[in-house]
C-alpha cells in the first residue's frame, strides 16, 4: 500500500508552533521517491522564522547545521562496512581491537553501537550546567581517550549487554576503533565511504574548526532559565562529541542518506539486517546499531536517528524501503517543548492526515 501523503499544512503548522515555544528558525524537507532510493524524488520544503537572529536572514532547506548524533548512524555505517569486509567482528571484544582502553572485556563491540556498554556517558557531567557547561568546552579539543577517561570516573551504569542505556562514550570508542582498524581519520572514512559515494555536498566533517563552512543556519542554545537571552551557539569545536556528533549536513543530503540506507545501498543485507536488531528504547522507540526505530501512530515505523547539539534539534528519518525521507531541523536547543513539537512532523511526513 502506498503510504499516506504527507500532511503539508500540519507540518508547517508544527514548525510555527516551535517558533511559538521559543526556536527562532525551523524547517523541514521531504523527497518522496517512486520505486526506488535514488530516483527522481518528489520534494517538498516547508520553513518558518529566521536562520540568523542578527541579520534576519530567513531559515533556508539549503542551510548547512549541525547534526549532532546523526553522525552516530555514519559511523555505524563505517563499522558495519568493515564488519561486512571481515575487518571486525561484532561479537568480539574492543579490548581485542583496543587492549586496556575499557575495564571490562565483556564489552563487544556490538554492544557499543545498541547503547548496551554500560559505559557511563561523560556529557552528563558536562552539562549538567547548560550555558556554563557548554561556554567550558566549545573551543576546546579533546582527544577521544580524553574523553572516555571523563567516563571512566563513573563506574559502568550495569554489566555490559544487560540493558539499553543511551551513552556518547560508546560512540567516542567507536571513533577509535574506527581510526584503529582503518589507520585513517574518521573524517577520511566518512568521506570515501559515505560522503563521496553518495556525493553529499552539503555533508563535511571539519572538527576542530569552530566554523560552519558556506551557508548555514546559526544555532541558538535555549539557557537553563529560560527568561534570559538565547545563546549564540553556531561556533564550536564540537570536540566533545567528534564520531559520537560533529558532523555537519543538510536535509537534502540526510534524506539522501538514509534513503540509500535503507535501500540498500550502503550496506549488504547481512549488515542492515544487524542494523535493524532492536532493543527496547522507551515508548514506541527501539534502538539497534546506530539506529533508531519510532513507531507512529499510523502503524507506520520509521528508521534513522535525532540530533541535539547546542543550537540545533535535527530528526532524520526514513521508511522501511527508504523511499520517503524526512528530515526536520529546529535552531534552538534545551527546550523540551520545541523537541517535542518538532518530534511531530514524523507524523504529518510519515502517517499525512492518518495521524492521530
Ligand atoms: C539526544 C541525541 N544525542 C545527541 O545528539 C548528542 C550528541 N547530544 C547530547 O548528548 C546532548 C548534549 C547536551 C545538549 C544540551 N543540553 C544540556 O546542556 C542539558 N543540560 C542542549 O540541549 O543543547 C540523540 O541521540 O538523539
Amino acid at each position: 500500500t502506498a503510504p499516506a501523503a504527507p500532511d503539508l499544512a500540519a507540518l508547517s503548522g508544527l514548525l510555527r508552533t516551535a517558533l511559538s515555544h521559543g526556536a527562532p528558525g525551523a524547517m523541514a524537507r521531504i523527497d518522496d521517491h517512486r520505486t526506488s532510493w535514488d530516483d527522481h524524488a518528489t520534494v517538498h520544503k516547508a520553513v518558518e522564522g529566521v536562520a540568523d537572529r542578527g541579520s534576519g536572514e530567513a531559515m533556508d532547506t539549503a542551510d548547512r547545521f549541525r547534526i549532532g548524533s546523526v553522525t552516530k548512524t555514519f559511523s555505524a555505517v563505517v563499522l558495519l562496512q568493515l564488519a561486512a569486509e571481515g575487518r571486525l567482528d561484532l561479537d568480539t571484544s574492543v579490548d581485542h581491537y583496543l587492549p586496556g582502553l575499557l575495564p571490562d572485556d565483556r564489552i563487544t563491540v556490538r554492544h557499543l553501537l545498541s547503547h548496551r556498554s554500560g559505559l557511563y556517558d561523560y556529557t552528563n557531567d558536562l552539562f549538567e550546567r547548560t550555558v556554563s557547561g557548554f561556554e567550558a568546552v566549545r573551543t576546546k579539543v579533546f582527544t577521544y581517550r580524553e574523553l572516555v577517561a571523563k567516563s571512566l570516573e563513573h563506574p559502568l551504569t550495569h554489566a555490559p549487554g544487560a540493558a539499553y542505556d543511551y551513552s556518547n562514550t560508546n560512540f567516542v570508542v567507536a571513533g577509535l576503533l574506527i581510526e584503529k582498524l582503518t589507520g585513517h581519520p574518521v573524517r577520511t572514512e566518512y568521506e570515501n565511504r559515505i560522503i563521496k559515494p553518495l556525493k553529499l555536498a552539503d555533508t563535511v566533517y571539519v572538527h576542530p574548526d569552530t566554523k560552519i563552512p558556506g551557508r548555514h543556519a546559526r544555532g541558538y542554545l535555549t539557557p537553563d532559565d529560560a527568561k534570559a537571552a538565547l545563546v549564540d551557539a553556531t561556533d564550536q569545536t564540537m570536540s566533545w562529541a567528534q564520531s559520537a556528533g560533529a558532523l555537519i549536513s543538510s536535509t537534502r543530503d540526510l534524506n539522501t542518506f538514509f534513503s540509500a540506507l535503507l535501500g540498500g545501498a550502503l550496506l549488504p543485507t547481512r549488515q542492515l539486517d544487524e542494523m535493524e536488531r532492536w532493543v527496547p528504547a522507551g515508548t514506541g522507540q527501539a534502538y539497534g546499531l546506530g539506529l533508531r526505530r519510532r513507531d507512529l501512530s499510523c502503524g507506520v515505523s520509521v528508521y534513522g536517528h535525532t540530533g541535539t547539539v547546542q543550537g540545533y534539534y535535527s530528526y532524520a528519518f526514513t521508511s522501511k524501503d527508504g523511499l520517503r525521507s524526512l528530515t526536520a531541523v529546529a535552531n534552538t536547543s534545551n527546550n523540551d517543548a520545541v523537541y517535542g513539537t518538532m518530534l511531530g512532523t514524523l507524523e504529518s511526513a510519515f502517517c499525512g492526515k492518518l495521524a492521530k
